[in-house]
Formats: C-alpha cells, sequence, structure tokens
C-alpha cells in the first residue's frame, strides 16, 4: 500500500503570511480600521476567513460581513507575488515522489483559493486530494476532512502523516487518529505544537524524511 502524507497549506508548504497581512491590512484601511504587524497576523490566522476577520475586527462586529467582502475582493482572483514555498519544501516534495507517496493537502483557505495555489506553484507534483475549507464539510480542527482523505486513498488512519503548523493543524491530527509532525518554519512555535499533540517537531523540510524512513 502507498504511504500518505497530508499537507496543511499556510504556513506549511507556503510562506503566506505577508500577502495574507497587506491585503486584510488594505481592506481595514478601507473601512478606517486599525491595521496589525506580520507577527499579528501569524496568531490571527489558522481557522480560515471568518476567522481571521473575527480577530481583526475585535469590538467593530457589526462589520464582519464587510470586512469578509473587501478582504474577499483584494486577495481572492489572483496569486500573490510575495507568498512562495518554504525553502526545502520542493526538495522535499521530490524525494517523496521518489518514494511513491501520496501526497494530499488539507487547508483551512477557501477550497477555490487552496486548489489554485496546489495547482499553481505545485504544478509539477501529483498532489492526489487538495481540500480547502468548504461549504459541506466542517473544518479544521475537525478531524472529517482528513479522515475522508484516508477514506479516498484506502489508507488506514494510523499510516498517515499530518504535517502542520498551527495548533489546529495538531489536533486535526490526532483527532484523526494520524501522526502529527509539527514545523517550525511556520507561524507558531514549538510550545504550541507540543501542547495539542505533536508526535515530532522539525525544523527544516527534509527532517520530515527522517520521520517517514
Ligand atoms: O487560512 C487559514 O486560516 C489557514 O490556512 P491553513 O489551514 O492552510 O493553514
Amino acid at each position: 500500500m502507498k504511504k500518505t502524507v497530508i499537507f496543511d497549506l499556510d504556513g506549511t508548504l507556503l510562506d503566506s503570511i505577508y500577502d495574507i497581512a497587506i491585503c486584510m491590512n488594505e481592506a481595514l484601511k478601507k473601512l478606517n480600521l486599525k491595521t496589525y504587524s506580520v507577527d499579528e497576523y501569524k496568531y490571527f490566522v489558522g481557522y480560515g476567513v471568518d476567522e481571521l476577520v473575527l480577530n481583526v475586527l475585535r469590538d467593530n462586529l457589526d462589520l464582519k460581513d464587510t470586512l469578509i467582502k473587501e478582504f474577499k475582493d483584494i486577495y481572492d482572483g489572483n496569486l500573490h507575488k510575495n507568498t512562495k514555498p518554504y525553502d526545502g519544501i520542493f526538495e522535499l516534495l521530490d524525494e517523496l515522489v521518489k518514494r511513491d507517496y501520496n501526497l494530499a493537502v488539507l487547508s483551512n483557505k477557501p477550497d477555490l483559493m487552496t486548489k489554485e495555489y496546489v495547482k499553481t506553484i505545485f504544478k509539477d507534483y501529483p498532489f492526489i486530494e487538495v481540500h480547502g475549507q468548504k461549504t459541506d464539510t466542517p473544518k479544521k480542527p475537525s478531524p472529517i476532512a482528513a479522515i475522508k482523505i484516508a477514506e479516498a486513498l484506502n489508507t488506514p488512519c494510523s499510516d498517515i502523516f499530518f504535517v502542520g503548523d498551527t495548533k489546529v493543524d495538531m489536533q486535526t491530527a490526532k483527532s484523526a487518529n494520524m501522526k502529527a509532525i509539527g514545523v517550525l518554519w511556520g507561524f507558531r512555535d514549538e510550545k504550541e505544537l507540543k501542547e495539542f499533540g505533536a508526535d515530532f517537531i522539525v525544523k527544516s523540510p527534509l527532517d520530515i524524511l527522517n520521520i517517514l524512513k
């Protein structure tokens, strides 16, 4: 049976925080609201766009729908020039392809945008299951989407490695009964990843190969 690795997208495969911060700050400025630093955004993302908007709005919740629309208008529809794979990701994927792993993505980014990024930036890689946030499936940390991927690939959850950079990913992996690999190049620190169940912690993408072997 082929082995499987499921990757989170933002903060794990893709360094996307600058474009999220730039676009959200632009949307906030349009509404005359306070903007935030890139480091603050690292703690605002993880649960999808709706939660991101709630995090930046704080006391102005009546503006939620307007800000979601403004942000989506600015962010959607084009891939962003500051968003790129982290160093070492292509080398890791090359090796996983050589070893004939199933590759999958599970993100809380909107489904369309998730698929667009994977199709464009990772066009040379055979990602077989790619899922972002959809209206008909609970988002991470629910394990449901991860379990559906396991079923689609006909692989027991306990054989699957789930790679991510936030507590949301670690919680998803553990509730799906998968092996959780927490990465330190993304948005959060080792303490958070361990506290939420990381079975392994890696400092750089190629370190994952030592865990898989
Ligand atoms: O967009 C988000 O909030 C998180 O996206 P991710 O699940 O790919 O990290």
